[in-house]
């Protein structure tokens, strides 16, 4: 079924698992995450960021919106997981809105680059709207490093946990996204992957309400192998270590967005059968190896956030 991203996230908080929030920006990646729901008995929250609502609407975010919410909908309506739809980094009042209107499960609001005040505020207005027609919201504080929708922020500005437990008494807001020290995308460490455990749980002990770990992605090797064996350049690349995002679940994360592993897994398997298959020209042929790879990259990480036979 369709459901609320905080009916999902509320029983992940109280049975102490985390689900993963994948992105999508076409069908091919909802298919592949959706399979790895249905093969883990999992629940699945699908998100969006307003670009790939742009991408898929052509230039209007109110259509891709609308599109996407058809797509989701369309699967979560047939299968017994529960499946929700999440608006990611929303930071344009009228994306969100657009989200809202086209019947997103919820939406984020990331005002995360203003000062604390900028960001009540904001936050606030978004939730009064958003829950009186019964969606969730997100919000987020402190900074991830590295590059966040094109806003370059040199270095990580890591959340204050007194600050969290005043923000979401003042916003009311549904989950909340802390920095712990992680960043977007597939370069995420100079040196060794650390993130700050002891934020973490002061901001659990706080709010005791469901968290957001972004920039969770952990740059599969096997998959960084098979992509450079055909052509691809990652060096540099790393992400969370396995052990380190379970430790995050441990203490308290409860939604894991997970967006770069699942582009990674996908150029893989695609540069690996277009290196290998010179003579095909269907493409319901030549992206099943990278539909297999996201799906196997999506049910690795169900298992180990705990979410498997959840649903
Ligand atoms: O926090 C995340 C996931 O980040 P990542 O998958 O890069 O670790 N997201 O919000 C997904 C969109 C960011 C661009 O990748
Ligand atoms: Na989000
Ligand atoms: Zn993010």
């Amino acid at each position: 079924p369709y459901v609320n991203t905080k009916d999902i996230l509320e029983k992940a908080n109280k049975e102490y698992y985390a689900v993963a929030a994948f992105n999508i920006n076409n069908l091919e990646f909802l298919q592949a995450i959706v399979e790895g729901g249905i093969e883990k008995k999992s629940p699945l929250i699908i998100e969006t960021s307003e670009g790939a609502m742009k991408y898929a609407g052509m230039g209007d975010p109110l259509r891709g919106a609308s599109l996407f919410v058809k797509m989701v909908r369309e699967f979560a309506d047939s299968l017994d997981i529960p499946i929700a739809l999440h608006l990611d980094h929303g930071k344009n009042f009228n994306h969100i809105i657009s989200a809202i209107k086209a019947g997103y499960s919820s939406v984020m609001i990331d005002a995360s680059d203003k000062p604390l005040e900028e960001n009540i505020k904001a936050t606030k207005d978004i939730v009064r709207i958003a829950h009186a027609v019964g969606v969730s919201v997100e919000a987020e504080l402190g900074k991830l490093a590295g590059i966040e929708d094109n806003v370059v922020s040199a270095e990580s500005v890591l959340v204050n946990p007194d600050e969290a437990k005043y923000f979401v008494e003042e916003t009311q807001v549904d989950f909340l996204a802390p920095a712990i020290g992680t960043s977007h995308g597939a370069f995420k460490f100079k040196g060794e992957a650390k993130l700050d455990y002891d934020r973490l749980k002061k901001v659990k002990e706080l709010t005791n309400m469901p968290l957001v770990l972004h920039g969770a992605s952990s740059v599969v090797q096997e998959m960084v192998e098979i992509a450079e064996n055909y052509g691809a350049d990652f060096g540099g690349s790393k992400g969370v270590p396995s052990d380190i995002l379970k430790e995050t679940v441990r203490l308290g994360i409860n939604k894991v967005n997970t967006d770069t592993d699942l582009r990674m897994a996908f150029i893989a398997g695609l540069r690996e059968f277009l290196h290998n298959n010179s003579k095909e020209f269907d493409p319901r042929k030549y992206m099943k190896t990278a539909k297999e790879y996201v799906k196997k990259v999506v049910s690795d990480r169900l298992e180990l956030l705990g979410s498997a036979n959840k649903a």
